[in-house]
């Protein structure tokens, strides 16, 4: 198994290109479920996930190549099997996303229950509830979402009473090929929706008003493949932005997009940083200072970003002061803590919130990658913890960063991967 090795590490300086975002690249690959004909996106990142994605999509019969360009190209038009196995659902949650595409397009879906996972217990009810007011019939049968919709789907008025991205996600997708009208309301207003909503748009949908709390989405007969561009990514752009903070130094994202990370900037103004930005970049410099500590409290977007919190406790760790994280969306998001304070971090966990009084440096230790986020939180930590540090489980960390290492090496970070 794969671990990385990370020695404490001088102010990051330099520049780090920006993949392709793994939460916008997932929902856009499985709505090419929905098209007649083929649909090619570009800046899709090479993650664990989107391999897992692509074998998922092959299983149902979409036939799948990455040309020479880096284009994948994704021909729908020999699906001919409705069931996505536990096999893989297991392996990544948001499999959960081809149930809405298949029963509007193919008006049948088996969809494995993707289970909890280690930040929380993850539902999919408002998936399943959405669908039914849609006039589908689910049955949940050993372990299986059984769906039919006998006829189609029809547009309903769905309210989600939580906001969520993945069921907003998944309606947005069914109401494309529904009969009539649908509006979602209390829909989530991430980025990724915009992104998927506007790739939709291009296949021929209908869909207006997302990025705000109502979506309503006006069902077409059919819709055809497009070729679109994935929104950057910017959870990695956050950890690169946070990782140059906690060191003093510096660091400039390139083919980055800066309106989609307002609340993080404003954290990392607050915590000291000089934030500037252009069209598609951002440029952030400690002028060699220690990070002030932050208070944090995670909500849906455009607030500050659970996907972003483990990396400011980490920044947190070895910054000035005290500073309270209070995570609202996961009932399980600090599983980073203890590892952190195996590292000589001072922090409480109470209730939903993680109290840190920073400590300038930290001390390097072996410590164990929980989940994805969890384990860009520890790297950040090795990089400002004397001696050596080792992370180890980091499959979690390849499911959604491209060539982690690699970036920040090219930073100046003192890091390395070793397979066992
Ligand atoms: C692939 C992807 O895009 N993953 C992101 C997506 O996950 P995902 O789409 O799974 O997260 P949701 O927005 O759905 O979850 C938000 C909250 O709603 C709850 N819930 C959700 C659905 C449901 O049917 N019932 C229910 O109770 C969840 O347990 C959670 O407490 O949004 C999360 C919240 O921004 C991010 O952390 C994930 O990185
Ligand atoms: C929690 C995340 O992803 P997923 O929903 O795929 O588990 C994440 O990207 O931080």
């Amino acid at each position: 198994m794969d671990k990385l090795v990370i020695q404490a590490s001088p102010a990051l300086s330099g520049t780090v290109t920006i993949s392709g975002a793994k939460n916008a690249a997932l929902p856009l690959l499985m709505s090419s479920l929905l098209a007649d004909s083929p649909c090619h996106f570009d800046n899709v990142p090479n993650l664990r996930d989107i391999n897992t994605s692509i074998a998922l999509l092959t299983e149902l019969g979409v036939k799948i190549q990455r040309h020479e360009s880096g284009v994948l190209e994704l021909d729908p038009t020999s699906v001919g099997n409705f069931t996505a196995s536990y096999e893989l659902v297991k392996t990544m949650r948001a499999s959960i996303l081809v149930l809405g595409p298949l029963l509007a397009k193919y008006h049948e879906a088996n969809v494995s229950l993707p289970g909890g996972c280690a930040i929380g217990a993850r539902p999919v009810d408002l998936h399943l509830a959405g669908l039914e007011k849609m006039g589908a019939t689910i049955e949940v049968e050993g372990g299986y979402i059984r769906a039919k919709a006998e006829g189609g789907l029809k547009g309903a008025t769905i309210f989600m009473d939580i906001v969520s991205v993945g069921a907003t996600e998944n309606l947005m997708m069914a109401a494309a090929l529904a009969e009539g009208k649908t509006i979602l309301e209390n829909a989530a207003r991430e980025p990724e929706i915009v992104d998927l909503a506007n790739c939709l748009n291009r296949m021929g949908a209908n869909v207006s008003g997302a990025g705000t709390d109502t979506i309503t989405i006006e069902g077409v007969k059919s819709l055809e493949g497009c070729h679109y561009r994935v929104l950057p990514d910017r959870i990695e752009t956050g950890t690169f932005l946070v990782a140059a903070a906690a060191t003093g130094g510096s660091v400039r994202c390139e083919a980055a997009a800066p309106d989609t990370l307002e609340a993080v900037l404003a954290k990392l103004r607050s915590a000291g940083a000089e934030i500037t930005t252009g069209a598609d970049w951002i440029s952030l410099d400690m002028k060699g200072q220690r990070p002030k500590c932050v208070n944090i409290k995670t909500a849906p977007h455009p607030a500050f970003p659970t996907d972003m919190q483990a990396q400011f406790v980490a920044l947190n760790c070895v910054a000035e002061g005290t500073g309270v994280v209070t995570e609202t969306i996961f009932e399980n998001r600090f599983m980073h803590v203890p590892e952190l304070q195996r590292m000589g971090a001072n922090i409480a966990l109470e209730a939903h919130s993680a109290v840190c009084n920073g400590t300038p440096r930290l001390k390097g230790a072996q410590v164990m990658a929980t989940d994805l986020r969890a384990s860009a939180s520890l790297i950040i930590a090795g990089l400002v913890a004397d001696g050596e540090t080792t992370v180890d489980r980091i499959y979690h960390l390849d499911r959604g960063y491209e060539k982690i290492e690699e970036k920040l090496r090219g930073i100046g970070a003192n890091i390395r991967r070793e397979s066992a």
